[in-house]
Formats: structure tokens, sequence, C-alpha cells
């Protein structure tokens, strides 16, 4: 159960929902777009890291996404929105609930060599070496599996935590690897290194203690995010057909559920409206003219609530 913020100088969050947000890092600017996204008004004060939300019985916490697992998992926190990664690292998989996979903070946590050092091939080849990372807990597992050692705290690599610029430390001779979070792979390859493993595929996710205070609340948070990435995800194409050709030009646009057909003033002909996945727009725009359909128009969903 989340106890109450004691500190007189801050304000009364006791019958808020507390909802943990990164407050800085990779994951912020997503955040801040989702929460507005989402209805939620708030006002920051420079410094503060709880911020009342006007319109909801919520107080947003801002934290280090590295933390944010945690707090949730000890039920300080109600809800809050980190990393996979953060959750295995922290080991909180079995206290918290993860709602929602949110499509942002999409990287991998690899285990990365100098380019130079060519006999280092594969992980295995850095059993009993130094690596540095900021996720000692993941890598003395990935180090123990690779061992053959069935407790992580007994493997004869030696893991040090460094908390950032992690890359810089094979360069600079504290490493002779390092195991490090991965996205485009420019940091990777300005610090001359190049991936050999990968131990997590990771995102952000909207995660809640197992036994949430505000059930309800968290509930609705979900469902506005929920109609969010479906607006994210979908379009809405309009279109005109002769009504023998409708049924071709249903199988290329199925639709969430069913198209809406509705008759033209034009004897014999429909409109149809229907949400259509933006992968896949181009070749269904395609496959529309070529089984009739005219006058197609694609609409962007704002937001949606299936
Ligand atoms: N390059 C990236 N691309 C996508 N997601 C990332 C990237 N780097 C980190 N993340 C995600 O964001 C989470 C928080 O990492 P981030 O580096 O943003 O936080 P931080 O280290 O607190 O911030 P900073 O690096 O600014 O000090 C990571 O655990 C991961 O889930
Ligand atoms: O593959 P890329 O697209 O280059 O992204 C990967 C980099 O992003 C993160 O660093 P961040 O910017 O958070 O800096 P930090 O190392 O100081 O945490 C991560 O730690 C990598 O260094
Ligand atoms: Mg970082």
């Amino acid at each position: 159960m989340a106890a109450a913020y004691i500190n007189t100088s801050l304000p009364d969050v006791s019958d808020r929902m507390l909802f943990a947000v990164p407050k800085k890092g990779r994951l912020y600017d997503q955040c801040l777009g989702l929460l507005n996204n989402i209805g939620i008004e708030f006002n920051r004060k420079p410094r503060h890291d709880i911020a009342l939300v006007s319109n909801m019985p919520i107080a947003l916490v801002f934290l280090p996404a590295a933390d944010i697992a945690t707090y949730v998992a000890k039920g300080n926190i109600d809800i809050g929105i980190t990393g996979l990664d953060i959750i295995r690292e922290s080991q909180t998989e079995n206290d918290v609930a993860e709602l929602m996979r949110l499509g942002f903070g999409k990287c991998k946590l690899q285990v990365q060599v100098p380019v130079a050092s060519g006999h280092v091939r594969t992980a295995a080849d850095l059993v009993g070496k130094r690596i540095v990372t900021s996720f000692i807990n993941l890598t003395r597992q990935r180090f123990a599996e690779l061992e053959g050692v069935a407790d992580p705290a007994q493997i004869r690599t030696q893991v040090r935590f460094v908390s950032g610029s992690v890359e810089a430390a094979c360069g600079l001779g504290l490493a002779d690897g390092i195991v490090d979070l991965v996205e485009s792979g420019d940091t990777m390859r300005a610090a001359g290194l190049h991936a050999i493993d990968t131990i997590v595929d990771t995102e952000s996710v909207l995660i809640t203690n197992k036994a949430p205070r505000f059930p309800r609340l968290a509930d609705t948070i979900k469902q506005r995010v929920e109609g969010i990435l479906t607006a994210r995800r979908y379009v809405l194409c309009q279109y005109n057909i002769r009504r023998p050709d409708l049924e071709r030009a249903c199988h290329v646009t199925p639709g969430r559920q069913a198209p809406t057909v509705t008759p033209l003033e034009q004897d014999g002909w429909v409109a149809v409206s229907v949400m259509i996945e933006k992968r896949s727009l181009a070749d269904n725009m395609d496959a529309l003219k070529d089984v009739g359909a005219t006058d197609i128009l694609v609409l962007d969903i704002v937001n949606a609530r299936a």
C-alpha cells in the first residue's frame, strides 16, 4: 500500500493516485506527450518533483526511470511508466503488473566489445574478463548462464557498475567489454564498439502495483492510453465504390470490427468508412484502386476508444 507523503512543505497527496513519470532522459518527452494526449493537466513548479493533476485525483511524481519499478513494486507509487529492462534489472517482475507496452523507448541491452579486439567474437569469450555496465544484475545473470554457475554472485567474470557514459569504459581501460543499451547503434559505433550478444529487448511499459489502491482510476488511465496508441496506429480511410465491387473492397479493408457502409445519392454506389493500420496503408490504397474504389481519402485519428 502506498504511504502518504510525509513532508509538510509538499502538497497533500494522500487521496490521490501517485503516478510516476521519468524525470529526464530518453523516455521523458514521450511520457509528457502521452500525458498531454490522455488529458492529464498539471503545472510543475521548477525543482518540484511532485505535480498535482488539476482535472483528476492524481499526483505526478517525477523520478529517475531506473527507480520507478522499485517504487511501484513496494507500493509507494501506484502506477508508473518505465522500461522493461528496468523491471528486469530491479528484479520486480513478480511485484508489478504490466498494464500495457507503450511502443516507445525501444532498444536492446547488448554486450559490446571494441571492434579492435577481433578475437572476442561471442559473450563467452569475455568470461573471466572485466565488464562495466549500469545493469549489473542482468549482466551477472547472463554471465552465470555462460559460466554454468547457478548463483550470479559466484561468477568469475568481474562486473563493475557505472551510472552513465558506459561506452567510454573500454577506451579508458576500465573494461574489456560493456553491457549497455543500443537503439540506433550510433553511440556504440562512435566509441569503436560492436555488439556480440543481446540480453534484453526492451520498450517502455505502463505498470501498477499488484494490489492497486485506485483500481478504477488505473483502469481509466489504461483505457485512455490504449485509445491514444490505437489512434497512433490507425488512420480512417473513406472511399466510394459500386455496390457489386463492395465485397472485394471489404476484403482489402475489413476494418477493426467491420466497415461502415452508407448508400450514396448516386444509384448503385456506396461510401465506405474504415480504420486501416498505417503500416499497410499504401498497399491497401493500391489494392482499393484495383478493385474499383474512387475518391479514396485518408484522415488522421486524434483519439479512439475501442
Ligand atoms: N537510446 C535509447 N533508445 C530508446 N530507449 C532508451 C534509450 N536509452 C535508454 N532508453 C530507455 O530509457 C530508460 C531510461 O534510460 P535513460 O538513459 O533515458 O535514463 P537516465 O539514464 O536516467 O537519463 P540520462 O541518460 O539522461 O541520465 C532505459 O532504461 C531504457 O528503457
Ligand atoms: O544506440 P543509440 O541510439 O546511440 O542509443 C544508445 C545510447 O542511449 C543511451 O544513452 P543516454 O543518451 O541515455 O546517455 P547515458 O549513456 O549517459 O545514459 C544508452 O545508454 C546508449 O549510450
Ligand atoms: Mg541514459
